[in-house]
């Protein structure tokens, strides 16, 4: 039949792949598939020695990287970064637009510089490396950028300034998806729930742990993500897979966002509240007024 599917090995051979926040965690293992996968992956983020750490693992591999630290809220320095990315590889074929992070606080607790930190490190800085990699090089010759939000679809105490974010992040992604259309340029993201990542680390060991049994109750598939089942999304939307997809956002969160919480997950999964059920009962059943 001669199908040859995209994930086939060497299927980015050629491509050069930018990954922010590539230091650790899910940036690390998306680079890691992409790098298996044929492409010239360059690692960015604040920390230097993190990145090294992430490049020797890739070329113990066999895989192709180059790196360079930089805030991505600082618009100097992300025009100057990826300037010297061009100028090195010629044109990037994909941004992953990955770095993040937020500490969580209720809403009062947060200063002005706190929010504004956590505002200019999920919106801002995404913005800014997006703008930059269209503007010195997918506007010529097209590409694929990814942008990381979270499941910020209701109130998430604690992750207010982050939820504000990350939904900026979703209309940005729309707006990008739009306006660099006609140059060839895909803009999607992903959205996952919590994942077991090294970002985990950065919050209380305790805080963490009282999280496993809340999300025994909430998420349908009864657990964390992991990174690869983040990353698998990510590589899916920057390959040609998904070449009529733009403006989109996948959610990797086990089912959470679907599931109403009217009804305990445990009855929900049995169907419990309708054994039985016949809509002339539902007065009855649900309390309901209606026809005697
Ligand atoms: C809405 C749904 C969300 C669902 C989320 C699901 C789970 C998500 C998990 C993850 O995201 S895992 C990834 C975790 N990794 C990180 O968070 C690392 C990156 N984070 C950071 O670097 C910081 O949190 C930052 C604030 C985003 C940036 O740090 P920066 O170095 O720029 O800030 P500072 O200069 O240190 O501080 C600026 C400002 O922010 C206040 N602040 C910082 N940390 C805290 C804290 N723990 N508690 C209270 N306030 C904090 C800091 O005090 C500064 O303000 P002022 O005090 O000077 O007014
Ligand atoms: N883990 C989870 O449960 C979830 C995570 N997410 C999001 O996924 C992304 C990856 O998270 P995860 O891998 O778990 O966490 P990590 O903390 O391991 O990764 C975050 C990365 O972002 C980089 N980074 C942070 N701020 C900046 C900045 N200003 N400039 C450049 N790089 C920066 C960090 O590198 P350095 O320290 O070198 O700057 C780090 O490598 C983040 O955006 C996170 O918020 C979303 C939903 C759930």
């Amino acid at each position: 039949m001669g199908y040859r599917s995209v994930f086939a090995p060497g299927c980015f051979k050629g491509q050069n792949i930018i990954v922010t926040g590539g230091g650790s965690g899910i940036g690390r293992c998306t680079a890691h598939e992409l790098a298996s996968l044929g492409a010239h992956v360059v690692l960015l983020g604040r920390k230097r020695e993190k990145l090294e750490a992430v490049a020797a693992e890739l070329r113990e591999d066999g895989g192709e990287c180059s790196l360079e630290a930089v805030d991505i809220r600082d618009e100097e320095g992300v025009k100057a970064t990826v300037g010297r990315i061009v100028a090195a590889r010629g044109r990037i074929h994909g941004l992953v637009n990955n770095a993040g992070g937020q500490f969580p606080s209720p809403l009062t607790d947060i200063s002005k510089k706190g929010f504004e930190a956590v505002v200019a490190t999920n919106l801002t800085g995404g913005f800014l490396m997006a703008r930059e990699v269209y503007l010195q090089s997918m506007r010529q010759h097209g590409g694929s950028i990814v942008n990381m939000l979270a499941d910020a679809w209701g109130g998430m105490p604690g992750m207010g300034h982050s939820g504000a974010a990350r939904m900026g992040m979703l209309n940005l992604t729309q707006t990008a998806a739009v306006e660099w259309a006609v140059s060839g340029v895909r803009v999607n993201a992903v959205a996952p729930g919590w994942v077991i990542s090294s970002g985990l680390d950065s919050y209380e060991d305790e805080m963490v742990k009282a999280l496993i049994p809340m999300l025994k109750k909430e998420v349908p598939l009864q657990r964390l993500a992991t990174e690869a089942e983040v990353s698998g999304a990510i590589v899916f939307l920057l390959s040609d897979v998904s070449s009529f997809i733009t403006g989109e956002f996948i959610k990797i969160d086990g089912g959470a966002s679907c599931n109403t919480k009217i009804f305990p997950l445990e009855e929900t999964s049995a169907s419990k509240p309708f054994q039985g059920f016949h809509r002339a009962e539902a007065p009855r059943i649900l309390g309901g007024p209606g026809k005697e």
